[in-house]
């Protein structure tokens, strides 16, 4: 099992790798175009041998989706393959209260099941993995680039994974939006709302992450630690440093799992 974690900045990668670290010593350093990947080799409880590769990539999709490409192209030339992409780091939280009706996957949520409010501190598990303002205005308003007859604008990570990981991490499970201007203002943050009721969270990395996976058929899935509240500009609010801490104790739990996350007989991973 090999995983590829991309964060944007060392900052979120040391979080990582600490994390990972509590049970596994780092073992290499490696050069991709455009960066460096450090390499850990926890030893899974269960099944075949985990490699997890962490490499800061820049901030925004678009480099995020050049780091993650270059590194996952470098492996499958190398016929070691991933078998997952992970986008992780801190992300803006949607923390209004909102009537939950319980948190079933992306695929199988009924439209009104709301996910819990992503409060500073807290981890957020993406089931979907949504580009918010890759589209066009137009005078009906914002039109998504699928609505143009482009592309794609969601990745949906596997489910079994996402819920797995967002039980043992006690996470909220929702729509992760990527942007590429943070919000910051209660206008922007209520029509991000409108327009995608799931959000639990924004950032700026994931959909470059899950598009360069996509590529490549690897699938994808996004764990973000909740520095601040999505809205009104406040940066003096933000709490990177509880947010990278809350990162690292989650990638200290997620480890072992991601070891256990294997393919089961007909090829489906499980
Ligand atoms: O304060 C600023 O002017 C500013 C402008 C652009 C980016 C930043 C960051 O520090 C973002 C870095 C990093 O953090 C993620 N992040 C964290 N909170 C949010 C958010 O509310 N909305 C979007 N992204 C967020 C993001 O993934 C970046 O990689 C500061």
């Amino acid at each position: 099992m090999r995983v590829l974690i991309v964060t944007a900045v060392s900052a979120e990668r040391d979080a990582v790798v600490w994390g990972i670290g509590a049970t596994a010593p780092e073992v290499a350093e490696l050069p991709v175009p455009g960066g460096t990947i450090h390499r850990l080799s926890p030893v899974p409880p269960t099944g075949p041998p985990l490699t997890v590769d962490v490499l800061a990539a820049g901030v925004g999709p678009a480099a995020a989706a050049a780091g993650a490409a270059a590194a996952l192209t470098a492996a499958a030339v190398a016929r070691t393959p991933y078998d997952l992409a992970v986008s992780a780091g801190i992300g803006g939280g949607f923390t209004t209260e909102r009537p939950t009706t319980g948190q079933p996957a992306a695929a199988a949520r009924p439209a009104t099941a709301q996910p819990a409010a992503a409060r500073l501190g807290s981890i957020v598990v993406a089931d979907a993995i949504v580009a918010a303002d890759l589209g066009a205005e137009t005078p009906d308003g914002f039109a998504a680039v699928t609505d143009l007859g482009f592309g794609t604008v969601e990745h949906l990570p596997p489910a079994p994974l996402v819920a797995a990981v967002a039980e043992a991490t006690d996470a909220v499970r929702g729509t992760v939006l990527t942007v590429s201007t943070v919000t910051g203002s209660a206008e922007r943050a209520a029509e991000l709302l409108r327009r995608h009721p799931h959000a639990a969270a924004e950032a700026m990395e994931g959909f470059g992450v899950a598009e360069a996976a996509a590529a490549q058929s690897v699938p994808a899935l996004e764990v973000r630690a909740i520095s601040n509240a999505v809205g009104p500009r406040d940066r003096a609010a933000w709490r990177i440093g509880e947010a990278l801490e809350a990162l690292t104790s989650a990638f200290a739990t997620i480890a072992p799992l991601l070891g256990t996350w294997t393919l089961d007989p007909e090829g489906t991973r499980q």
